[in-house]
C-alpha cells in the first residue's frame, strides 16, 4: 500500500467517526484536533476549537510537482502555489502565516526568514540538497525538515553520461555550428569514451549510480569520497583527491554544498589534472571556482566543461544568469568552445519530479497529521503506529523539547493521570522529540494538559492530536 493511500485511509477512518466519510476530496474535517505552539494555534487550543485540515496552510514555491499538490488538496489543506522562488521580503511576509512550506534548491530559508515563521511546523525540500535551509535553527525552533534523498539521482546520472559523450565529441559546438549554417566535419580531439577514466568526486547516491552507467559503456571508474564506500562493479576508490585528479580523463562532482566542498575544484586542482581533461559539475555552484575554470580552459589545460549549477542562480525562468555584474566570468564562459551550460536541470525530469512530489508530499502530510518524523533530515526520527481513533478519549501528544536531563520524568508526571498506551522518544543533538498516545482523557482535561506541557522549561513545541 502506498503512503498516500494510507494517509487517505487514516482520514477516511477519522471522518467516518465524524459522520462525513465522503468529505475527503471536498472539505474534510477530521476527528483530530490540533493544538499548536504557534500563537494562532495556541488560541485555538485554549478555546478548544475543533481543528480542521482546512485550517492548514501550505506555501509551495519553485513549481513543486502537481503530485504533491494533489496529496495536499486531498487532505483539504489550503495550498498557495508559485512557479518561482520568492524574494527575502516576500518570504518574510508570507512565512508567518503558513504551517508548512515546500521549496526546491533555490529558496534560501535562513535564520532571518525562519524567525518570522511563527506557525511553521515543517519544511519540505522537494529535491535532494538541503543546504538552502538553516537546518540547525529549524530544529531548535521545532521545525522538521524533509527532503527526497534519491528520487532524482538517476536523472542526474543520466545527464552526466550525456555530458561525458557530448564533451568528448564536441557535440555542443558541432550543433551550434550547424544551427548557424556551418558544416564542420572534424575528428581532431574527438574521442570515444570507451577505455577512458571517469573520476567521480562524492560516491553517494548519484556518484554510485553514475559509476554503474559509465562502466556499462566501457569506462574505467575511480572515485574519491571522505568516507570508505563499497565499490560497485570494477570501480576503485582512491585515497586522495589529488590521485583522482591525476588519473581521470573526466572529473565530475557529486558532493553536497558544505564549507569543505567550497571551491573543491579551483586553480591548484585544475593544474593537477591531466592535460586535456574535462570537468563536469552538477552538484552545487560553489563547488567549482568558475573563474579558475575559465583560466584553465583558456590555457588549454582543460578541454571542455559542463556546468549545471552556478553560485547565483536566477529565481525564475527568463532571468539572465550571464550578466557580468552578477558573475564576472559570465561573458568569457559563454564565448568558450566545448562548454555545455544548462540551467540546473539535473533532476528535472517528469519521472523524478513526480516521484519527489509524492515522496516529500507524503512525508509532510504524515508529519502534519500524525507527527511521524521518519525521514526528517534535521530532527529525531520518531514514529508510532496510527492513533486508534476508535478508542474514545485518546490523544496523541507530540512534544518537542531540549535534550536535557529530567524531561521524561516531568512529562510522564503530567501524562500520568491518563493511560499511556504507547510512547517513543528520541534525540538528535540538542533537540529531542517525544510522541505518546494516551487514553482516558476527558475533553475537558485537554486544555490543562496542553498548558502543563507548554509550561515545562525545556519545551520547544507541543501539539495534541485528538
Ligand atoms: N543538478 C541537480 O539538479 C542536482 C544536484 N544535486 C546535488 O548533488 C549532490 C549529491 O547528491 P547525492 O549523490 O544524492 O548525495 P549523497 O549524500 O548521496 O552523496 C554525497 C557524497 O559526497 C561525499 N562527500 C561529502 N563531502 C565530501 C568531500 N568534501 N569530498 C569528497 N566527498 C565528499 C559524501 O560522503 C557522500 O558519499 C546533492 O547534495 C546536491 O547538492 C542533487 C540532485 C540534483
Ligand atoms: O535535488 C537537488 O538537490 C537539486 O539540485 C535539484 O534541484 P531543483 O529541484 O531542480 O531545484
Amino acid at each position: 500500500m502506498s503512503y498516500p493511500q494510507q494517509i487517505t485511509e487514516t482520514f477516511q477512518r477519522a471522518m467516518s467517526i465524524s459522520g462525513s466519510p465522503n468529505a475527503v476530496s471536498t472539505s474534510p474535517t477530521t476527528q483530530s484536533y490540533l493544538a499548536q505552539y504557534s500563537p494562532t494555534f495556541r488560541k485555538q487550543a485554549k478555546a478548544l476549537k475543533p481543528f480542521s485540515t482546512g485550517d492548514i496552510k501550505i506555501l509551495l514555491l519553485e513549481n513543486v510537482n502537481k503530485t504533491a499538490i494533489d496529496i495536499f488538496s486531498q487532505q483539504g489543506y489550503q495550498v498557495e502555489f508559485y512557479k518561482t522562488s520568492l524574494s527575502e521580503e516576500e518570504l518574510i511576509e508570507k512565512i508567518g502565516e503558513v504551517h508548512a512550506i515546500g521549496i526546491r534548491s533555490k529558496t534560501r530559508l535562513t535564520e532571518k526568514i525562519l524567525k518570522h515563521a511563527r506557525n511553521l511546523v515543517v519544511i519540505g525540500c522537494f529535491c535532494i540538497g538541503t543546504n538552502q535551509v538553516d537546518l540547525e535553527y529549524a530544529a531548535k525552533s521545532g521545525i522538521a525538515v524533509f527532503n527526497s534523498p534519491f528520487s532524482n539521482s538517476r536523472s542526474v546520472a543520466e545527464l552526466v553520461i550525456a555530458e561525458v559523450i557530448t564533451l568528448s565529441r564536441q557535440l555542443g559546438d558541432r550543433s551550434l555550428e550547424m544551427h548557424t549554417g556551418t558544416w564542420n566535419k572534424v575528428s581532431a580531439k574527438c574521442w570515444e569514451i570507451r577505455g577512458k577514466t571517469l573520476g567521480i568526486i562524492g560516491y553517494g547516491h548519484i556518484g554510485a549510480q553514475l559509476s554503474v552507467l559509465a562502466e556499462s559503456m566501457g569506462m574505467n571508474v575511480i572515485y574519491y569520497d571522505i568516507h570508505m564506500i563499497m565499490a560497485l562493479g570494477n570501480s576503485k576508490q582512491v585515497e586522495t583527491l589529488d590521485e583522482l585528479l591525476q588519473k581521470a580523463d573526466f572529473v565530475t562532482c557529486h558532493v553536497p554544498e558544505t564549507p569543505e566542498t567550497r571551491n573543491l575544484l579551483a586553480a591548484p586542482q585544475f593544474s593537477a589534472m591531466k592535460d586535456g581533461a574535462y570537468v563536469i559539475n552538477a552538484s552545487r555552484g560553489t563547488v567549482v571556482d568558475i573563474e579558475a575554470l575559465v583560466s584553465a580552459m583558456k590555457s588549454g589545460k582543460i578541454a571542455g566543461a559542463a556546468l549545471d549549477v552556478y553560485p547565483n542562480e536566477p529565481s525564475k525562468n527568463g532571468e539572465g544568469l550571464f550578466n557580468d555584474s552578477l558573475n564576472g566570468w559570465a561573458s568569457e564562459l559563454c564565448s568558450m568552445r566545448n562548454v555545455i551550460l544548462t540551467p540546473h536541470i539535473g533532476g528535472s525530469t517528469e519521472e523524478a519530479q513526480s516521484a519527489i512530489g509524492v515522496e516529500v508530499g507524503t512525508f509532510l502530510a504524515k508529519y502534519i497529521n500524525e507527527g511521524n518524523s521518519t525521514g526528517a533530515v534535521n530532527f529525531p526520527e520518531v514514529q508510532l503506529r496510527s492513533l486508534n481513533y476508535d478508542q474514545e478519549n485518546s490523544v496523541r501528544v507530540l512534544y518537542i523539547h531540549q535534550n536535557v536531563p529530567g524531561v521524561l520524568k516531568t512529562v510522564n508526571n503530567i501524562l500520568s493521570n491518563h493511560n499511556i498506551e504507547k510512547q517513543f522518544s528520541d534525540s538528535r543533538g540538542d533537540v529531542a522529540y517525544l510522541m505518546a498516545d494516551i487514553s482516558d482523557v476527558d475533553l475537558s482535561d485537554i486544555k490543562s494538559l496542553y498548558e502543563q506541557l507548554e509550561q515545562t522549561p525545556f519545551k520547544i513545541a507541543t501539539r495534541l492530536l485528538y
